[in-house]
């Protein structure tokens, strides 16, 4: 049997009198893009930010490479290599996108560079920084602050930063969201790229972008998995379209 590599087990979170997180058990596999899709409100910020360790649990396990993270703190699971990208873009505006990826490799290289002089550490940081831009085809933008990218161009710079961490999972919330039809299509074409060489969760409502991507889709509906499958199979299972895809599937 394959070992998951995120293994969430029985999990609960209510807020007051409200059950957000509904005895939820879902594994994430090697390799695979597993997408969670459900309406607004059901449940998936809450069960994500349980993933990262922004929330803790009430009740519950989650299992990270192995390892019983549950009581973890989110900078402990991402040393383990837990990478999130955020709703919210969450790089430094004032700062290059080459310098913003170059921060994560020098991060994550830390006493790696003890030996080096500073210049061949900078050209190291550089180089490396610069071949994860160009893995998301903003390498013709190093230079540019991240103020002034396009929405669409900070959403892939934070995948450059994802992929400067060398993530052991990739949590990605709503990347899509705010972007128009060409830089969608531009970052699902960047993802399709990725998506093999480490297992990668997508929270997203953009349908043809999970569609496109997904390996498997988990449904979530009132903080319960109402369902998790092939693409193919999910879109066609009439429970998922009373519930949440109605007329997208059209
Ligand atoms: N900190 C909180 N305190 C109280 N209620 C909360 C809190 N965070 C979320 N909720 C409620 O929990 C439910 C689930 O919210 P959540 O943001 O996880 O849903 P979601 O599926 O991510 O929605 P969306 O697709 O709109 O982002 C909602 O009813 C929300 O109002």
């Amino acid at each position: 049997m394959v070992e998951p590599v995120l293994s969430l087990q029985g999990l609960r979170k209510n807020f007051g009198g409200l059950r957000v997180t509904d005895d939820l058990s879902l594994d994430v596999l090697p390799g695979e893009l597993h997408a969670l899709i459900g309406p607004n409100g059901a449940g998936k910020t809450t069960l994500i930010n349980q993933i990262s360790g922004l929330i803790s649990p009430d009740a519950g396990r989650i299992v990270f490479c192995g390892g019983d993270v549950t009581a973890s703190a989110p900078f402990e699971r991402a040393k383990l290599g837990l990478a999130r990208s955020f709703q919210i873009t969450s790089t430094l505006p004032n700062f290059s996108a080459l310098e913003n990826v170059s921060l994560v490799v020098q991060a994550r290289s830390g006493s790696s560079y003890r030996f080096l002089g500073d210049a061949a550490k900078e050209a190291d940081l550089s180089s490396q920084a610069m071949s994860a831009l160009q893995e998301v085809g903003l390498a013709h933008r190093a230079d540019i602050q991240a103020a002034h990218l396009s929405h669409g161009e900070r959403r892939a710079l934070e995948l450059a930063i994802a992929l400067a961490m060398q993530p052991k999972l990739l949590v990605l919330d709503e990347p899509m969201a705010g972007t128009g039809r060409e830089e969608s299509a531009r970052l699902v074409s960047v993802l399709q790229r990725l998506k093999g060489r480490f297992p990668i969760v997508l929270v997203e409502h953009d349908m043809q972008a999970v569609f496109a991507l997904a390996d498997r889709v988990s449904v979530l509906i009132y903080g319960r998995i109402l369902m998790t499958g092939a693409p193919a199979s999910v879109r066609s299972d009439p429970k998922v379209i009373a519930a949440y895809l109605g007329d997208e599937t059209a």
